[in-house]
């Protein structure tokens, strides 16, 4: 068996929303596909992958680099000692062959990317939900049921209080009881005024969370964490910026609640910084490395490792992205669940069309590989590509 062909096509994924950072008027995807010359009930096994929001398209590195390398690989030296499937591991080899260590720069997202195809493929020809085939190489017990939040809160031109009130409520009306919203990308007292609002749209029936995208320096930080501390929220994001662990660490003696972060660190080598150095506390706070964007699970599989020997437990992680790849892991390894962004990033985002979001949870169905085929929207636009 071997890999017959490896597709990318650049899709736009945009809309007019901003967070404290970036718009996203002009973000991309790069969709990829992984052809294999094995047959699974009467269809060539195709695995699919995309990168995740917030880091565009990158067709230049794929088609030039990684999928290059694998297909110049030695076919056997990218399956397993059986000769029956894929090896994601050696193949993850065979794409960073001569590419040095350090400066993860976006090659991660292009090696992530491509991962998810491979893990989707190698799950298809296992004939398994890939939460299973992970679970069992981790001796582990998979639980079907995960923890989802519902991500939104964007800055929108001419969004006002009430539109904001709204979409929370519309949140908790489709299932949610942990929502989402963007601060930092207006003055403390407008993001106090914006907080006080959702607040008191939901009230007890769920919690806010909240992301500055890494926008304030230590002093502004500061200040929101006074601030932000008085209300009851889930946890308080990426107050700073991703690389700067010293700031992370100085918030902690400022914020009691939980503080997250993680998902613009793309390596296992920076997760384990932040967990050197970044003052987080593994009794509260929680960790959102992307797999999708950080070279994908095989990559991530370290990062746990790291997370083990820091102290860490698996359920501390929250995935960044709402893509059904965190779902999998999630479900397969015990992490404490995934994000979601229930109106955006479409049809890339989401579950399968059988899913529902029940008090924050979802169940997945036991579909072959990632999951893709039980979401009608992603998997035509997916077959387009390479079937
Ligand atoms: O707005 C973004 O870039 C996405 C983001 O931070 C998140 O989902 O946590
Ligand atoms: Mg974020």
């Amino acid at each position: 068996m071997r890999i017959v062909d490896v597709r990318e096509i650049t899709q736009p994924i945009a809309s007019p929303i901003r967070n404290a950072y970036i718009d996203f008027s002009k973000m991309t995807t790069s969709l990829v596909a992984v052809v294999t010359d094995v047959i699974r009930d009467g269809r060539r096994v195709v695995g699919y992958g995309f990168n995740s929001n917030g880091r565009y398209g990158q067709g230049g590195l794929i088609r030039e680099r990684f999928a290059a390398r694998l297909l110049e690989a030695d076919p056997k030296s990218l399956i397993n000692d059986a000769g029956d499937n894929l090896d994601p591991d050696r193949a993850w080899a065979a794409m960073m062959t001569n590419e040095k260590p350090g400066g993860h720069g976006e090659r991660s997202v292009a090696v992530g990317t491509l991962d998810m195809a491979i893990w989707d493929a190698t799950a298809k020809i296992a004939g398994k939900p890939l939460f299973r085939l992970l679970a069992e190489r981790h001796g582990l017990q998979a639980n079907p049921r995960v923890f989802v939040y519902a991500a939104g809160g964007y800055y929108y031109p001419g969004k006002d209080d009430d539109a904001l009130r709204a979409e929370m409520r519309s949140y908790l009306d489709r299932g949610y009881s942990v929502v989402k919203m963007k601060i930092g990308g207006a003055s403390l007292a407008e993001d106090r005024r914006r907080i006080e609002a959702v607040l008191s749209e939901i009230g007890g029936d769920a919690q806010l969370a909240v992301d500055a995208n890494g926008r304030f320096d230590l002093e502004t930080a500061i200040a929101y964490a006074k601030a932000l501390r008085e209300y009851p929220l889930f946890w308080y994001e990426e107050a700073g910026d991703p690389l700067d662990y010293a700031l992370q660490a100085a918030l902690a003696e400022f914020y009691p609640g939980p503080m997250a972060t993680g998902e613009n660190l793309f390596s296992h080598q920076d997760a384990r910084n932040l967990l050197r150095h970044g003052g987080m506390r593994p009794d509260r706070d929680w960790l959102q490395f992307d797999c999708a964007l950080s070279y994908g699970l095989c990559e991530y599989q370290r990062t746990l490792a790291a997370l083990k020997v820091a102290g860490w437990a698996w359920n501390r992680c929250v995935p960044h992205g709402g893509h059904q790849m965190s779902l999998n892991i999630a479900a397969g390894l015990g992490l404490g669940g995934n994000e979601s962004y229930p109106d955006l990033f479409q049809p890339y985002g989401g579950f399968p069309d059988t899913v529902r979001v029940e008090n924050s949870f979802i169940t997945m169905p036991d579909l072959p590989g990632i999951g893709f085929e039980g979401k009608s929207d992603l998997i035509k636009v997916m077959r387009e590509l390479a079937e």
